[in-house]
């Protein structure tokens, strides 16, 4: 029900975090010199200081285009990740706007962009914009709220119109961290690995965030994420209702409670740490030294649940990466409950939370 009739389509845009145009050091230069000189990402320098130490420092060696002599540490993973079909990320992306777009029909004009590198937001949302859209819905491939991810995604988009002289509708998704066709999704594809009972314990890996940001995005200042075992934010109130970390635990909460699984068979924990900070605990690589040396797990199943598809975080950082020391530790094997990609079931989740949105 809207306030006016709304004439010609309704745009949507889907929005990840993005990623490098070719697993080549100078493209994953580019992408983290874009990246994490956004100060929602890294928000405690000054913007002068962030750009010298990030294009300057951090983005060469991280890419390795400062030793011409061997590949970097990023870039080497993203020729990991890449397939025929190029960096899944994007190629997920593309088929969800594809798909989505057929599902929601002649009424509805859908673009995918992403927060980093391309197809960028300005493209995409100038795309919109050319075709006449009467609205924009905003739709980050994110399903809990990061003010490095979503906030980056919106603040972008908000700074795009705010040049236009013609604004039209907008509707900015938030998260959908529960949405019940989600969680079936997530839970369905691991009852279909089938054997649940066989593992000898559960994790729900999230990408972390610095502690200092999450105590910005929580005032009930509760630090839950600071050792993982305070509770406050294992339930979502108005206080806390765009806290990341609480957000997280909701997921796996209702995954858990999809599943009839038992608390004491899982644990949320955080991954993919930068830099010397304390970021949100308990660390997945922690988790994983434990179960494997204290508590003699074996077999470990492993959800993903803040990533919609495929990418260096999950095929790389914890089939590769986290796999290795979790063997050296004296474990066998972490099995990843496969991500949304191009899943129908997805595709109709994102259609239908678009209907209601827009
Ligand atoms: C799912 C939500 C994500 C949050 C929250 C997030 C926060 C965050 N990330 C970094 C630094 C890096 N992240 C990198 C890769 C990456 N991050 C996400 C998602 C979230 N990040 C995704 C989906 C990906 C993978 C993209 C792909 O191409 O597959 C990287 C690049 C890889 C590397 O060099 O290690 C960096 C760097 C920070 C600092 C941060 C919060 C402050
Ligand atoms: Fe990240
Ligand atoms: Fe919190």
């Amino acid at each position: 029900m809207h306030v006016q009739e709304h004439f010609g389509k309704k745009g949507v845009l889907l929005v990840n975090l993005g990623t490098p145009d070719a697993p080549t050091p100078r493209a994953v230069n580019r992408y983290l010199g874009e990246f994490l000189t956004d100060p929602r990402v890294i928000d405690n320098l000054p913007g002068a200081a962030q750009q010298v130490l990030v294009r300057g420092i951090i983005a060469p060696i991280r890419s390795g285009i400062a030793n011409p002599f061997k590949t970097g540490g990023s870039t080497k993973l993203y020729q990991e990740l890449w397939t025929e079909n190029g960096s899944p990320l994007k190629y997920y992306g593309e088929i969800l706007a594809k798909e989505v777009a057929k599902s929601l029909g002649d009424e509805y004009e859908v673009r995918l962009a992403m927060r980093y590198q391309n197809p960028s937001i300005a493209s995409a949302l100038k795309e919109l914009l050319d075709a006449g859209v009467s609205s924009v819905t905003i739709f980050p491939l994110f399903p809990q709220y990061a003010s490095a991810t979503t906030g980056s995604v919106h603040q972008e988009v908000m700074r795009l119109l705010s040049k236009e002289q013609l604004i039209p509708n907008v509707n900015l998704v938030n998260s959908y961290y529960e949405n019940p066709a989600l969680i079936k999704v997530f839970a369905d594809n691991a009852r279909d690995m089938g054997g649940l009972d066989d593992y000898d314990h559960i994790i729900f890996s999230y990408h972390g965030l610095p502690q200092r940001q999450l105590k910005k995005g929580d005032p009930s200042d509760c630090y839950c994420y600071a050792d993982g075992t305070s509770s406050c934010c294992h339930s979502i109130q108005k206080v806390n209702q765009f806290c990341y970390s609480a957000q997280c635990f909701a997921t796996t909460r209702a995954i858990a409670a999809e599943l009839g699984l038992a608390e004491e068979r899982y644990t949320t924990s955080f991954q993919s740490r930068l830099g010397f900070d304390d970021w949100a605990k308990p660390y997945t690589i922690d988790t994983l030294e434990d179960l494997a040396k204290e508590k003699g797990a074996k077999r470990l199943l492993c959800f993903s649940p803040a990533f919609v598809s495929d990418c260096l975080e999950t095929t790389i950082e914890i089939g590769l990466e986290y796999q290795e020391e979790f063997e050296e530790w004296g474990g066998e094997h972490i099995d990843l409950v496969p991500s949304l990609n191009d899943d129908p079931r997805w595709i109709a989740a994102v259609v239908e939370m678009i209907r209601v949105e827009s």
